[in-house]
């Protein structure tokens, strides 16, 4: 079995973590101060706010776990900060490549605008990038809650920022999967896609959406949020996804709080590793689901004895392919990559 001390030595890319799901407790303290909130009193206290308890029943209950940390991030400064501490976690997993992903709709409550709201997070990733080895962009989510006019908004943050803002790298759907479907949202992956823009979409997170993978990729996504209930496809569909090298950005913590499974023998990421789909290791949320990359990795290296070091560094290749960056980063990643993993075998 690969042991945590490899495991913190191996570089490692990461797809899929949100930012309002990911504060530090420190920043969580500081974001307060700065906002005039007051906070619980004991940290313990302030955790049990911002953390999914394992006994989650439902993705919905663990979605509600944001309510908590969103009133402290409304401000440029806020998000500016909030964007710095993320990557400043990831780097400490000796993550190269992230990219963060927030719904810009929820921090609008004093001022900001969508594209405000997306420029302050960018500017705290751009900090971050100067005082880390780390290479971080940003995702833009749209909520399934929201009205179909108001996700058509989002659009207009591509088109304001993506001629000057190379880190503003892709649209993701986030929310309620189980009410909201995938295929509602058809006219407005269209508006995304005939801009070029690169889509992620959280799909297969609850029992019996399977259906929602396939339509995310029929709608232009690339990448599939988690796309646990990819197991319940059939074996052509399966190895079409592996043929368009679609990546599935799974994250073994989260995916049990949801609900999204139940019991480790269900969870599919060896068994759909071992027919050649291209998943990934991601946190999801550090703060709510309580984890960083590193305990990922350690989960899965303990679920999967044979897992090999081999095997760590092809779902980072598959990740890099994935990633949405230039091709001379990917090159330069998938080149450091396979120096790093040669070095550590
Ligand atoms: O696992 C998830 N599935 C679906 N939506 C999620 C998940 N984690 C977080 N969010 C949603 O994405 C928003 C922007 O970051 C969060 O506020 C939360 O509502
Ligand atoms: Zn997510």
């Amino acid at each position: 079995m690969i042991s945590p001390a490899l495991i913190a030595q191996m570089p490692k890319i990461e797809l899929h973590c949100h930012l309002d799901g990911s504060l530090s407790l420190g920043t969580i303290k500081q974001l307060a101060e700065n906002a005039g909130i007051t906070l619980p009193a004991t940290d313990a206290e302030i955790l049990e706010r911002a953390q999914a308890p394992e006994h989650t029943q439902s993705l919905l209950e663990y979605l509600e776990r944001f309510d908590f940390v969103l009133p402290l991030l409304q401000t440029a400064e806020n998000l500016e900060l909030a964007a710095y501490d993320v990557v400043a976690q990831a780097s400490a997993d000796n993550v190269k490549y992230i990219e963060i992903r927030f719904a810009p709709s929820q921090h609008l409550k004093q001022g900001l605008t969508l594209a405000t709201a997306v420029e302050a997070v960018i500017a705290g990733l751009k900090k971050a990038e100067a005082d880390f080895p780390v290479i971080a962009n940003a995702l833009v989510c749209g909520l399934r809650q929201e009205s179909l006019a108001s996700l058509s908004e989002l659009t207009t943050i591509f088109d304001e920022l993506s001629s000057k803002e190379t880190k503003l790298a892709g649209f993701d759907l986030a929310g309620d999967e189980l009410n909201f479907p995938q295929i509602g949202f058809d006219p407005l992956l269209g508006e995304m896609t005939s801009r070029g823009i690169h889509i992620t979409l959280h799909a297969g997170e609850c029992p019996g959406c399977s259906q929602n993978v396939l339509d995310s990729v029929k709608m232009g996504a690339s990448r599939i949020g988690h796309g646990i209930m990819t197991k319940d496809l059939s074996e052509a569909e399966q190895a079409s996804l592996k043929e368009k090298a679609i990546v599935l950005e799974m994250a073994p913590s989260s995916n049990f709080q949801t609900k999204a499974i139940k019991t480790v023998a269900d969870y599919p990421f060896k068994t759909l590793y071992d027919k050649g789909l291209h998943v990934t290791l991601n946190t999801d949320n550090r703060t709510v689901s309580n984890t960083n990359l590193q305990q990922e990795y350690e989960k899965i290296a303990g679920w999967y004895p044979d897992f090999k070091l081999s095997d760590f560094e092809q779902i980072n290749h598959y990740a890099i392919d994935g990633a949405f960056v230039a091709e001379a980063v990917k090159q330069e990643l998938h080149q450091s990559f396979e120096k790093s993993y040669q070095a550590l075998a």
